[in-house]
């Protein structure tokens, strides 16, 4: 099987390209392609596939060439991927699969439809605005942090935390406890810290993500852009660009009225065939 490999902010992902559907991908493949050690390694599976191919993007095959079917390195799947996304649409783009129209690539996802532009070297994808829906807590090791809930097609915890706590001090070896009423599919908990004032930005956040399904990872698109939606009504603003910055580099995430964008590095590394592994 051929395979990509490739990652935004050092969120890595295999792309295996199977335009047809015709992989039979089970979560114990994905868990263990994903094996850092007997597999290739990776945060996630990225499954190239054509909309009208698979169950779940049909429906949006006529907006969408394409659907990004991903699966976190558990096996489990998820809604959406913002960093998924990106490196979805630089294999698309850098392979000869797809091609802009004016400007636009449209992606199908378990979320819905979202775009992609190219943002200088960079790519960017519009998402849905991210909903803040309650308030919740975090359980690490002694620690109860107060966070926001945030849906942004997927669910997020975003936990401020509190003066006297340093980011780089915190144990996330271990999945981080939740509330399940709140989360009853599981929910990727992220912390963060206030970064010093930049140029250009309306704020600027440092953040540290446990994802669910893949652990902790370098960083987390959507984690991004629910830590960006609560960095903005933390100052009393609906829209605004708040720079955030993960453990793989920095993801710019603007909210407008009615969608969000996501922006930073996506990058393919590697390409070869996969042996695939026996679970
Ligand atoms: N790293 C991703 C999010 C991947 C899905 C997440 N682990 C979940 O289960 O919801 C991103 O860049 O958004």
């Amino acid at each position: 099987m051929k395979f990509t490999k490739g990652h935004g902010t050092g969120n890595d992902f295999v792309i295996l390209p199977d335009p047809d559907g015709a992989l039979d991908l089970t979560p114990e493949l994905v868990a263990a392609i994903c094996d850092r050690r007997r597999g290739l390694g990776g945060d996630g599976v990225l499954r190239v596939v054509r909309a009208a191919k698979h169950p779940d993007g049909a429906a949006l095959a006529g907006d969408a060439e394409w659907f990004m079917d991903y699966w976190n390195s558990d096996g489990s799947f998820a809604e959406m991927c913002g960093n998924g996304a990106r490196v979805f649409v630089r294999f698309l783009l850098d392979s000869g699969l797809a091609t802009p129209i004016h400007g636009v690539l449209p992606v199908a996802t378990r979320a819905g439809l979202v775009r992609a532009r190219l943002d200088g070297e960079d790519i960017a994808v519009e998402m849905r605005r991210p909903r803040l829906y309650a308030t919740s807590t975090a359980a690490l090791g002694a620690l109860t942090l107060p966070g926001t809930a945030v849906d942004v097609g997927n669910p997020h915890l975003v936990c401020p935390l509190p003066a006297g706590l340093e980011l780089t001090g915190l144990d996330l070896t271990r999945a981080p406890g939740f509330d399940p009423t709140i989360f009853p599919s599981g929910v990727n908990v992220e912390f963060t810290a206030d970064g010093e004032p930049l140029d250009g930005v309306d704020g600027h956040v440092l953040m540290r993500v446990y994802e669910r399904g893949s652990a902790e990872t370098l960083s987390c698109g959507t984690g991004a852009c629910a830590v960006a939606a609560v960095a903005l009504r933390d100052i009393a603003r609906e829209t605004g660009t708040i720079a955030v910055d993960v453990p793989g580099g920095r993801l710019t995430v603007t909210l407008t009225d009615n969608s969000c964008w996501l922006s930073g590095p996506a990058l393919l590394t590697a390409t070869g065939t996969l042996t695939l592994p026996t679970p």
